[in-house]
């Protein structure tokens, strides 16, 4: 390997109007130079931070989005609020100035509620973007730090693994078996292999395999490099000036409800346009007939639907935010409530990820170590009791030794938590209890060549200097023990000497181990002559089958303590959970067993999954709970298989090559903290916290979003309906409007806000995860829902029409007649509204406190009849005259009495609306 020489030092970043060479042109240590950082230590703290506000975050800058004003002007622009002008404009052409103001002011209240939706949505998703951005590796100071990519400034020092996006353009330093994906770039989407090497000048963009570039992703390697771009200056902010990243906000619903609001719009459109002929030909006069077409189409047409699922589905984000859920992509939020399986990683998810080895086994002995988490506190004990003696046994040091140096864990801050994989910083504390201390066993043994770990081949390996033979090198392998003991041909024995290895006792002593929930990494070593190259010598001493197996260490990775609950609560919502790990099938069990995931079904291997085709393969997949020893590609067949079988998947992955699994997945959902960048890119979903019951509460909330559209569409279609029916009704019939358009308009515009949209925020029902998931293929309108509509709408109607003609009867007045048939319009709706909080409960079991915003926009729609009925200056606006208690007692008495023919329907024919 052409190492960098480390003698070039920092330099001054050069000036800028110097004619500077590409990086992919210099040398690692010139491109050091250049730009005035270091190849061991990075830049300091505060040069990164002098060079933030020099050159700016490494972002694009973002595509224009509308401002207000475009955003204002688009609430207007519906064929609806056409209508509405241009009749605003005819009622003034007419002379009647209040009307036309009404009209105007419907309008407004209409497009301020649009644009307040809006920018609600924006803002809940403009917080989703902020929270799905990526962290970078970089050495600052010669500690590793992580940072916001955005926070990378050229000269930085970033350490790159597989699973990450590159966050920069970066010239590499360091390389250990690169591949890069830079289809991002190129279109190309086979790996690109990476090197070091000086390339010549003219090497085109597309063939600069020293460099990486921002936007592109690591396959697999690991490897160190320089920033020399970031931001707009990258190769990727060359191609794209400016993100455009606006999510788009439709889902499968939404798009359901678009297309159902289009054919009911024209249909009601049509009506009017009926009623207002028939009114033309029954010699009515032509502007009130006009009016009251107008009417009936704003009030029929529920124009308030699409915003609504827009904001509900808003408010679900911001509550599975909440509960560490956080959505990239919105139709997830929908999808999980319909969610029937659940695949779950083991690692991190169901456990902590937090691991401590327990036990250490070498061919002849057995030690436990004490000591919980990441502090260096505990020691090693001999199955006597006693301290365990590291200098006389030379098997157990050579597999701390490995375990240490065979590693690229790091601890942050005061150990507090690790850069790195868990099951590293395992080992390392290990070395750290038995006294060998792993910084000190890193530096007596320089790494020289490796092989990174990587799932499918389930080691890793590395060759070291060693100080006390020049002329050799040292390999050092840790990995699975089936893995291991093919690759090794003899075992170390605690006095040093080494005898053939006895494959089946490792093997059986593993199973062992792992029966009680250890998971388990089997170490080894051997001398080689340094005389080869590094990169060859370790490759031929790893095919060469000739390693010494020097142990096993088995940690113990503790089950979360909300994963049992969280199991428990997704069986009883009819959501299976099934464990997927790369991990042993018998320490997969026992874990499984502790959470709950067992019994209750199989345990399958990779291998019985590969042996397995066509229904015989998804049958076995229905029934298995568990999942061992998986490969990503595995993944990505179990959810085809699950989902031919009708199962609505969610799939967790946190790897480079579960981005596949998670992308076909019904809701792919992604690691926070362990999870790679690539795929969290793919997920619909990223957990934060990386807690199974995180999903679990995410699957809840969905239910809740869900249930409160459904809510709202059962509340608003059949209100809407007799809003319109009752102008419809009264002209087919000829009868006097017992409301006048303008009323209806009030009805329309008041309730809209005040009641319906407060649904958007009731909270979930009790017993929200007793029932089983939502088939996602339900249609918007189901029968159920159609004799619920008719029957709102010909109670309103009939009501509106029976108070109408007694109050006139009575001797009222006409205004006082309507005045009365309005009030008990939006009596009913209020009244049906708490019919509709709740889809389970009887209409006088919900709770009246549970939503205050819902009470609030009762209390305000109260107040606001009031003001209706009583003020002067409203009553000379809506032609309204106020009304004695006697009226006000027969409106409550005939809603109260619709209230309680809809609870009996709704007890009768229960939630399936
Ligand atoms: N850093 C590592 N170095 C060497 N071997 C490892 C390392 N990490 C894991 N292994 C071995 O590879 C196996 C598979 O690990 P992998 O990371 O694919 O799955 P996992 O973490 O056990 O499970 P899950 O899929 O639930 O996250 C482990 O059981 C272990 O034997």
């Amino acid at each position: 390997m052409d190492r960098p020489r480390k003698d070039a030092g920092p330099g001054t970043v050069a000036r800028a109007d110097a004619p500077r060479p590409a990086p992919h042109e210099l040398a690692p240590h010139e491109v050091v130079l250049i730009h005035g950082s270091d190849l061991d230590r990075g830049l300091d703290e505060h040069e990164a931070r002098d060079r933030l506000e020099r050159y700016g975050p490494n972002v694009l800058p973002r595509a224009d989005t509308a401002g207000w004003p475009v955003r204002w002007l688009r609430q207007f622009h519906h064929p609806l609020i056409y209508i509405l002008l241009a009749s605003a404009a005819i009622t003034l052409l007419l002379g009647d100035l209040v009307d036309s103001a009404v009209i105007l002011a419907v309008l407004l209240v209409n497009a301020v509620v649009g644009f307040v939706q809006e920018s609600r949505a924006e803002a809940a998703l403009d917080e989703l973007r902020a929270m799905a951005r990526t962290r970078a590796r970089v050495v600052r100071g010669g500690r590793v730090a992580e940072v916001p990519s955005e926070e990378l400034v050229p000269g930085d020092l970033v350490l790159l693994e597989a699973g990450d996006k590159v966050p920069a353009d970066l010239r590499l330093v360091r390389v250990a078996e690169l591949c890069a994906d830079e289809s991002a770039l190129t279109g190309e989407s086979v790996p690109v292999a990476k090197d070091e090497v000086v390339l010549p000048q003219a090497t085109p963009v597309t063939d600069r395999r020293n460099m990486v570039y921002s936007g592109t992703v690591i396959t697999s390697g690991t490897a160190t490099g320089i920033v020399v771009a970031t931001g707009a200056e990258t190769e990727l902010g060359r191609i794209h000036r400016f993100v455009t990243e606006a999510e788009p906000l439709a889902t499968p619903l939404t798009r359901k409800i678009a297309r159902f609001s289009a054919i009911l719009t024209a249909a009601i459109l049509a009506l009017s346009a009926l009623t207002f002929a028939v009114g033309m030909v029954r010699g009515e006069p032509v502007k009130e007939t006009f009016i009251a077409a107008v009417a009936l189409a704003v009030a029929a047409i529920p124009e308030g639907l699409p915003a609504v699922v827009t904001i509900t589905l808003a408010i679900g984000v911001s509550r599975m935010a909440a509960r560490r859920a956080v959505i990239r992509r919105l139709p997830a939020v929908e999808t999980l409530g319909s969610t029937t399986v659940i695949c779950t990683d083991k690692t991190g998810t169901l456990t902590e990820n937090r691991m401590t080895v327990r036990v250490i086994r070498t061919p002849d002995r057995t030690v436990t170590v004490t000591g919980a988490g990441y502090a260096p506190v505990g020691e090693l004990v001999d199955e006597d009791g006693r301290r365990a003696d590291l200098g006389e046994d030379a098997a157990l040091r050579w597999s701390l030794l490995a375990g240490a140096c065979c590693n690229d864990a790091a601890f942050l801050g005061d150990r507090a938590s690790v850069a790195g994989d868990p099951t590293e910083a395992a080992m390392l504390v290990a070395a750290d209890k038995a006294g060998l201390g792993h910084e000190h066993a890193r530096a007596r043994f320089p790494r020289i060549a490796e092989q990174p770990f990587r799932p499918e081949r389930r080691y890793m390996a590395t060759l070291h200097e060693t100080p006390d033979r020049p002329g050799e090198w040292i390999v050092f392998v840790k990995g699975a023990t089936e893995r291991l003991v093919r690759m090794c041909a003899w075992e170390m024995m605690a006095g040093g000497e080494c005898r053939p290895l006895d494959a089946g006792a490792a093997l059986r002593s593993a199973e062992e181990l792992a029966g009680q929930g250890l998971r388990v990494l089997a170490t080894a070593m051997c001398r080689v002559p340094a005389t080869a190259g590094p990169e060859e010598s370790l490759d031929a001493a790893l095919r060469a089958g000739t390693l010494v197996f020097t142990g096993m260490q088995a940690m113990l990775d503790p089950p979360r303590p909300g994963a049992v609950r969280a199991v428990r609560a997704c069986r009883d919502a009819g959501i299976s959970v099934k464990m997927i790990t790369g991990d042993h099938a018998t320490t997969a069990a026992a874990v499984a067993r502790r959470i709950g995931i067992l019994p209750g079904g199989d345990v399958l291997t990779g291998e019985d999954l590969a042996r397995l085709t066509g229904p015989e393969f998804s049958a076995a997949v229905e029934r298995a709970a568990v999942f061992a020893r998986v490969s990503p590609e595995q993944k990505l067949r179990l959810v085809v298989a699950l989902q031919e079988r009708r199962h609505v998947v969610a799939m967790t992955g946190d790897g480079v090559n579960d981005a596949p699994a998670l992308r076909r997945a019904d809701i792919g959902i992604a690691m926070g903290r362990s999870g790679t960048e690539v795929a969290k890119d793919a997920a619909d979903m990223v957990l934060t916290d990386d807690d199974f019951a995180s999903i679990e509460a995410a699957a809840e909330e969905g239910r809740g979003v869900f249930d409160n559209l459904t809510k709202f569409i059962v509340w608003t279609l059949p209100t809407n309906a007799g809003q319109g029916l009752v102008i419809l009704v009264a002209i087919l019939f000829g009868l006097t409007l017992p409301m006048l358009p303008l009323q209806i308009l009030w009805i329309n515009m008041i309730t809209a806000v005040t009641l319906g949209l407060t649904l958007a925020f009731e909270p979930k029902e009790p017993g929200i995860m007793r029932r089983p998931p939502r088939d996602p293929g339900r249609p918007l309108l189901t029968g159920a829902l159609v004799v619920r509509i008719l029957l709102v709408a010909g109670l309103m109607i009939a009501g509106a029409l029976w108070l109408f003609e007694w109050e006139l009867r009575r001797g009222a007045g006409l205004a006082e007649a309507r005045t009365a048939a309005v009030n008990l319009f939006v009596m009913v709706e209020l009244c049906y509204l708490f019919n509709c909080r709740s889809l389970t409960l009887p209409v006088w079991r919900v709770g009246l406190f549970s939503n205050r915003w819902s009470l609030a926009g009762v209390a305000a729609q109260i107040l606001a009849q009031l003001a209706l009925t009583y003020l002067p200056v409203m009553n000379r606006l809506f032609h309204t005259a106020p009304i004695g208690l006697d009226a006000w007692l027969r409106v409550l008495a005939l809603a109260g009495a619709a209230t309680l023919i809809v609870a009996v329907d709704k007890r009768l024919r229960g939630m399936h609306l």
